[in-house]
Formats: C-alpha cells, sequence, structure tokens
C-alpha cells in the first residue's frame, strides 16, 4: 500500500495553520498559514519543497480559504488525500482519544465551546468549512483536552463546591495535550526508557505555554485549567492571577467582563510586562541592549516556568527528564537556563554547549552529567495529529 496522505488543519479565529503530512516522510509536502481571515489583507503563505509563496486572499472567510487550499494540497498530495485531521482545543470530559467526526461529534463539540469560548468556536469553523468542501473524505478530531483525561480527581478538582462541577463541568481539563504526549514519547525513545515505565517533566513554550507531569504513558497534572489561560505567563496570556481581580478591576476601575477578558488573554503575559512584544526572539534581543521591560518580562516568564515545573513535580514517583519543546523552548538557551537556575533543588544542571547547540529544530540532551536528563524535543503537533487520524481510519 502506498504511503497515505493527511491534510492536517489547525483552524484559529482569524487563521487556518495546515500542512500536508506523508506517513512514510518526516517533512511536510506542505504546510502553511491562511492569516488575517475576513480582512481586507488577508493572506495565504505556503511552502513545498523548499520553496516559499504567497497569495492575496482579500477578504476571505475560513471556507474561501480552505476551498483555496485545496488545489495546493491535491497538488502536493498527487491527488490522493485519505482524510483531514483537525486540532480540536477542548473536547471537555466526553473525549479521551480522537473521534471521527459525525453529527454528534459536532454537537458534543459545540456544546463546549463555552468552556473555550476563543478556541472551539475557531476549531468548528474549519471543521464545518472543511465537511462542506470535501464531503466524501473522511475527518477526525483530534482533543488538546484528551491526553489529559488521565489527571486524577485531587488534580482535575478546584477547591469549588461540587454542584459547580457536576452540573456545570467546571474542572481543570487541560491543554496542548497532543504535545505533551508526542515530545514524552519521543523522550522516552531518546533515553532508551520506555514510554510506559518512565517520569517526565514537560514545558510546551509557544504562543500559549502549559506544563504538564507525564508518569507511565499517562498525564497526572498539567498547569492549564478550565481555559488555556491558567497556569504560565504566556505571550499575551497573564496566567494565574488573584482570582478577585475580576472583582476589583470592576469595582475599582468599572472594567466590563468584555473588557477584563480582553485584557487577560490578549494584553498580558510577555507582551504587558514588556510593553514591547509577545514574541520571545524581540524581548531577547531588546533585553540584550537594556530595556527593563524586556528584562523583566524574562525573568517573570522563567521563574513562574520554574514554579510551575517545581510544583508538578508532587505528581511524579522519580523524575526520568525534562523536556523543553514549543517555539521558545526549541529555541532559546536563555529561557532554558534561566528555568533551571531556579531548579537546583530537583538537582537539575545545564552543559553550557549543549543548551547553545540545541536550537532550530536539534534535539538533544542538555544537561551536565550525573544530574537528571534535560531534554529539548522539538514538537510536532502536525505529524501526531496525522498519526492519531490514520490510526482512527485503519480500526
Ligand atoms: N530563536 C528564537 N529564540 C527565542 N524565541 C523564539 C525563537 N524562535 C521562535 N521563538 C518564539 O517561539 C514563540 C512561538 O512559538 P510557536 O510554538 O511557534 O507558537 P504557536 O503556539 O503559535 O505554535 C514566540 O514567542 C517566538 O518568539
Ligand atoms: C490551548 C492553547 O493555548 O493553544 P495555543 O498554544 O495554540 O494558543
Ligand atoms: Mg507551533
Amino acid at each position: 500500500m502506498p504511503a497515505r496522505n493527511i491534510l492536517v488543519i489547525n483552524c484559529g479565529s482569524s487563521s487556518i495553520k495546515f500542512a500536508l503530512v506523508n506517513e512514510a516522510h518526516s517533512q511536510f509536502a506542505l504546510s502553511g498559514i491562511a492569516e488575517r481571515l475576513g480582512h481586507p489583507e488577508a493572506l495565504l503563505r505556503w511552502q513545498r519543497g523548499g520553496e516559499q509563496d504567497s497569495l492575496m486572499i482579500p477578504g476571505a472567510d475560513h471556507r474561501a480559504a480552505l476551498a483555496q487550499l485545496l488545489p495546493l494540497v491535491q497538488g502536493a498530495a498527487g491527488g490522493k488525500l485519505h482524510g483531514i485531521g483537525h486540532r480540536v482545543v477542548h473536547g471537555g470530559e466526553r473525549f479521551t482519544r480522537a473521534h471521527r467526526i459525525d453529527a454528534q461529534v459536532l454537537e458534543a463539540i459545540r456544546a463546549t465551546a463555552p468552556l473555550a469560548p476563543l478556541h472551539n468556536p475557531a476549531n468548528l469553523l474549519g471543521i464545518e468549512a472543511a465537511l462542506k468542501l470535501y464531503p466524501t473524505l473522511p475527518q477526525v478530531a483530534v482533543f488538546d483536552t484528551a491526553f489529559h483525561q488521565t489527571l486524577p480527581e485531587h488534580a482535575f478538582r478546584y477547591a469549588l463546591p461540587e454542584s459547580l462541577y457536576r452540573e456545570h463541568g467546571l474542572r481543570r481539563y487541560g491543554f496542548h495535550g497532543t504535545s505533551h504526549r508526542y515530545v514524552s514519547h519521543r523522550a522516552a525513545e531518546m533515553a532508551g526508557l520506555a514510554f510506559g515505565d518512565s517520569s517526565w517533566l514537560s514545558a510546551h513554550l509557544g504562543n500559549g505555554c502549559s506544563t504538564c507531569a507525564i508518569v507511565n504513558g499517562q498525564s497526572r497534572d498539567t498547569s492549564m485549567g478550565l481555559t488555556p489561560l491558567e497556569g504560565l505567563a504566556m505571550g499575551t496570556r497573564s496566567g494565574d492571577v488573584d482570582p478577585n481581580l475580576h472583582a476589583h478591576l470592576n469595582r475599582s476601575l468599572g472594567w466590563s467582563l468584555e473588557r477584563i477578558e480582553r485584557l487577560l488573554n490578549h494584553e498580558s503575559g510577555l507582551l504587558g510586562l514588556s510593553g514591547l512584544s509577545n514574541d520571545m526572539r524581540s524581548l531577547e534581543q531588546a533585553r540584550d541592549q537594556g530595556h527593563a521591560g524586556a528584562t523583566l518580562a524574562i525573568e517573570v516568564f522563567c521563574y513562574r516556568l520554574a514554579k510551575s515545573l517545581a510544583a508538578l513535580s508532587c505528581a511524579l514517583p522519580q523524575l526520568d527528564g525534562l523536556i523543553f519543546t514549543g517555539g521558545i523552548g526549541e529555541n532559546s538557551p536563555l529561557v532554558r537556563s534561566k528555568t533551571v537556575t531556579h531548579l537546583k533543588l530537583l538537582n537539575l544542571s545545564l552543559d553550557k554547549a549543549a543548551n547553545a547547540r540545541c536550537i532550530r529544530g536539534v534535539a538533544g540532551a542538555i544537561h551536565t552529567q550525573g544530574h537528571p536528563r534535560v531534554l529539548v524535543v522539538p514538537t510536532n503537533e502536525e505529524r501526531q495529529i496525522a498519526l492519531d487520524t490514520l490510526t482512527l481510519l485503519d480500526h
């Protein structure tokens, strides 16, 4: 049987990230992004075999952008596309693994939308547009939350009255599960350990950031909660704040819920602290030039990350290694070094040269000999989504 092609779609509110994944090749045949959807300056950018290209698609919505994508995808797949895998951020308690999309699954994703108002409605837009455009192709939903459904109750419950959990689903769900699962599996391979018999801490540091404790192949605790706002300081998200902040801003400044939601999701984190940028690359450059806001933003980011990792170590019987992944985790020796400096009580220590070497997709061990493993493992959510999609289509 020839190697199969899966189109992977990660739909945001104003963008669609996509990749054409072939089960036999680690490089994507095609990948790209359609961004600023709904705006006059909407743009489709893609790369294929080292070549980059772009096309203005003024005013295109999700469906129009997908319609533009299809010929590119079909061309790169040689006319042979086996299915579509969709990233869905929130699957609630219903989904513990990937599911073939049908009317019931769509309804369940819709029902979960109030728990992820920034993510699930966008994911649904992508799925509905793809179903209309490609009605005969099998389509699969792969959930960020699914991997975390193994959290024990003492880790997933908030200290709130039980009825809020039972009647309204208020609990910690966790996100980035596809990435934490992929990198911890790879880390076990790199270390020569069995995934089912090893314990890891993982830090996924992209625009959204989260940590996870993985024991014997299962997620046991994670830093994100009911929504992807809880936990670490991120690009534009605040992470943990005092729960009384909402009431305080409302009473003392008269801010509405919408205003507070915008503050915490879009104006905080690295951007809010630095007053400059949500992009770690820009902040590192500004820090080198003595920018006080950028310096503080990086310090807060790393300290909070270390604090979260130390807290999650409570969920581990032993530590077989700490994993760094995501755009920042894979590319910033500075963030890795500052974070590990706060974790001396976990006996962590980095090898300076190895830490400097692991950037731009280079995987490797960066710890000092005789200390617990620290690994840089490039994530590949698209590949994991494609593999989950193929596994489901095989059954
Ligand atoms: N060389 C680098 N040094 C520091 N940070 C980097 C570097 N390259 C990328 N990043 C950071 O990675 C983050 C984006 O991560 P990524 O995983 O691509 O995001 P997303 O969650 O959108 O997939 C940004 O903060 C970006 O600045
Ligand atoms: C769940 C989440 O935070 O996703 P992203 O990192 O793609 O924003
Ligand atoms: Mg990414």
